[in-house]
């Protein structure tokens, strides 16, 4: 299968790196020091489940060069697939599959802004990693997966068919009977954790174990319950309940990428996680004021990261 990975950082490098070492034929798209270091050195990934080297590995940040393919696979952050996906309208023919990983909860949406709706999958990703240095991923904890799916949920042909490929592959691949309630239950806890984490700059264990912020971290998901139901989104009780178990049994010393970037100064992923829930409220006629507090709270930060 000729696959494109657009962004090959802690996501895209290891998916896309183990796709390659799986024999697929990949084509990574990537930017100054990382694309120098990888035509050099190859991509080289880290990982608890086995290291390994994808020497050549084909990088390239032309998609002139690019042939038109069969899957593309964003490894960016949420705000930056909707350009991403207008730069690569001209390669993508009837056939393509575009699969976003990114957390938020309208990704998919996004795309079909720029794309057709039949190019457009539903996903996400579970893994812990990050781009350790240029051309170098580790990925650090947990067995990958991708969740994904049919928009409207249909188990495809081609839906079945990239199951098979990514269990061949080194991770695992899962097709959910609904794919939209699995993202709003990724999505309720990283977004519920990454704006508190950022604002306390603790940890997901240190928050939870403080009465007060648990209740924060309670009513963040509560709005978050809201929306997802005001948009009919089947996230019931039972889904808030798994979720305080989630939040409640990370680590002491488990942090979100998110929070991460905040708290290191770098654009972050704030508008697409409070701040979508924020906007959704508004539009949907839901009271956030939680969500809002932590929205406004970082947003100058935000900017200012920004703006450097
Ligand atoms: N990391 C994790 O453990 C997890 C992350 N996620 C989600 O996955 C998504 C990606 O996160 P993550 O992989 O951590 O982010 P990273 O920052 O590690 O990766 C993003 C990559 O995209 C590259 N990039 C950005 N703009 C361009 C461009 N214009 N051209 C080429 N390359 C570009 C960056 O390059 P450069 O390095 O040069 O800036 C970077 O390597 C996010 O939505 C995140 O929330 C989900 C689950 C787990
Ligand atoms: C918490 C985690 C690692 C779970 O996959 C994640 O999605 C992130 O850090 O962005």
């Amino acid at each position: 299968m000729k696959i494109l990975v657009y962004g090959t950082g802690g996501v895209g490098g290891y998916f896309g790196g183990r796709l390659a070492q799986a024999g697929h034929d990949v084509t990574f798209i990537a930017r100054n020091e990382s694309l120098k270091a990888i035509r050099e050195n190859g991509l080289i990934v880290k990982s608890v489940n086995g290291d390994f080297t994808i020497k050549p590995a084909k990088a390239t940040d032309d998609i002139s060069e690019i042939e038109s393919p069969d899957l593309v696979i964003f490894g960016l952050k949420s705000w930056q697939i909707k350009d991403a996906a207008k730069h690569l309208k001209s390669i993508i023919t009837e056939e393509t599959m575009v699969l976003p990983l990114q957390n938020g909860a309208d990704n998919m949406e996004k795309l079909q802004e720029v794309l057709p709706k039949k190019n457009v999958l539903a996903g996400f990703c579970r893994i812990y990693s990050k781009k350790e240095a240029p051309g170098v991923i580790n990925h650090f904890q947990f067995d990958p997966e991708i969740i994904f799916g049919e928009l409207d949920n249909e188990k495809s042909k081609r839906v079945l068919k990239l199951k098979e490929i990514f269990n061949n592959s080194g991770f695992k691949g899962i097709v959910p009977d609904d794919v939209h309630k699995a993202i709003w239950k990724k999505f309720s806890f990283i977004a519920t954790v990454s704006g508190l984490g950022g604002l306390t700059r603790v940890s997901i264990g240190k928050m939870w174990e403080d009465d007060y912020l648990q209740g924060i971290l309670k009513k963040t998901g509560l709005e978050i319950q809201a929306i997802a139901q005001a948009k009919g989104v089947d996230f019931n009780d039972e889904d808030v309940a798994q979720l305080y178990q989630f939040i409640g049994n990370q680590g002491i010393t488990a942090t979100a990428s998110t929070q991460r970037d905040i708290m290191a100064g770098r654009p972050s992923e704030l508008g697409n996680f409070n701040g979508y829930i924020v906007e959704q409220g508004k539009k949907l006629g839901v009271d956030t004021p939680v969500n809002e507090f932590i929205y406004r709270a970082l947003l100058p930060m935000e900017k200012e990261a920004r703006r450097s």
